[in-house]
């Protein structure tokens, strides 16, 4: 990473936890509790909604107004309760320009999880998902949770990339899909909460708990774009 690109931190936490399970919970420096950690990272081009889908997640708003692109990676902790586990979810949103590539490269290998995003609105950042992947399969763990989102579906007047599409594209890949907006916040806690249950049932399994299933999981729970809150 170069000198000019440090990780900045939101929160006040250090960025450099990895998965843990102890026991006994621990302790945020936001004085939370939880049990397991995990980093998450969100990818994809710039302006597809990155930073806005991590903001509705974390504080249930939206960044409306001017863009500001993300410089090298930033990050959030959220604590979410899956299954009666608190699981603290590191998010790292990382900068989708081009020149910031190099930087977003050396976390990938640290990420149990991946949230791939293009943004309805731009046939290019879909276009651009096959490069993604091709990338993701270089840098990332063979067995990171990978999700497809296409966000911005509250521009339904702007769409330009049909639901189908990304279904396809998705189930070529084999991965996980759903639709969703940053603005409306259809679908966000959704794919977050999918993902923490997913890291959660894979690390940690309760007695007589039936497997977790993550595509049936996202099947079953998904909300057409025809509504509008998560
Ligand atoms: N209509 C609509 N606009 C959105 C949505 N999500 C993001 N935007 C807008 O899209 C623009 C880019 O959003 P960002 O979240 O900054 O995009 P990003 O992917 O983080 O971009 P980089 O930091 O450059 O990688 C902003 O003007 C947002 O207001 C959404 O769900 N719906």
């Amino acid at each position: 990473m170069s000198q000019e690109f440090q990780l900045k931190a939101s929160d006040t936490d250090k960025g450099n936890e990895t998965e843990v399970f102890k026991g006994r919970p621990s302790l945020s420096s936001s004085g939370e509790f939880y049990d397991l950690a995990f980093k998450v990272m969100l990818v994809g081009d710039s302006g597809v909604g990155k930073t806005c889908l991590l903001v509705r997640f974390k504080d249930g708003a939206f960044l409306a107004g001017s863009f500001i692109s993300t410089v090298g990676i930033d990050f959030r902790n959220k604590v979410l309760t899956v299954d009666g586990v608190k699981v603290k979810l590191q998010i790292w949103d990382t900068a989708g320009q081009e020149r910031f590539r190099s930087v977003t490269h050396a976390y990938y290998r640290d990420a149990h999880a991946l949230l791939l995003l293009y943004d309805v609105t731009n046939k290019a950042s879909f276009d651009n998902i096959q490069a993604w992947l091709t990338e993701i399969h270089e840098y990332a763990q063979q067995d990171v949770v990978l999700m497809l989102l296409g966000n911005k579906v509250d521009s339904a007047q702007d769409r330009v990339v049909k639901r189908e599409d990304g279904e396809k594209l998705a189930k070529e890949y084999g991965v996980p899909f759903m639709e969703t907006s940053a603005k409306s916040g259809l679908n966000v806690d959704l794919a977050f909460t999918a993902i923490a249950k997913e890291l959660k049932h894979r690390s940690m399994k309760l007695p007589n708990e039936p497997k977790f299933k993550l595509h049936d999981y996202v099947k079953k729970e998904v909300r057409g774009s025809g509504c509008c809150r998560s």
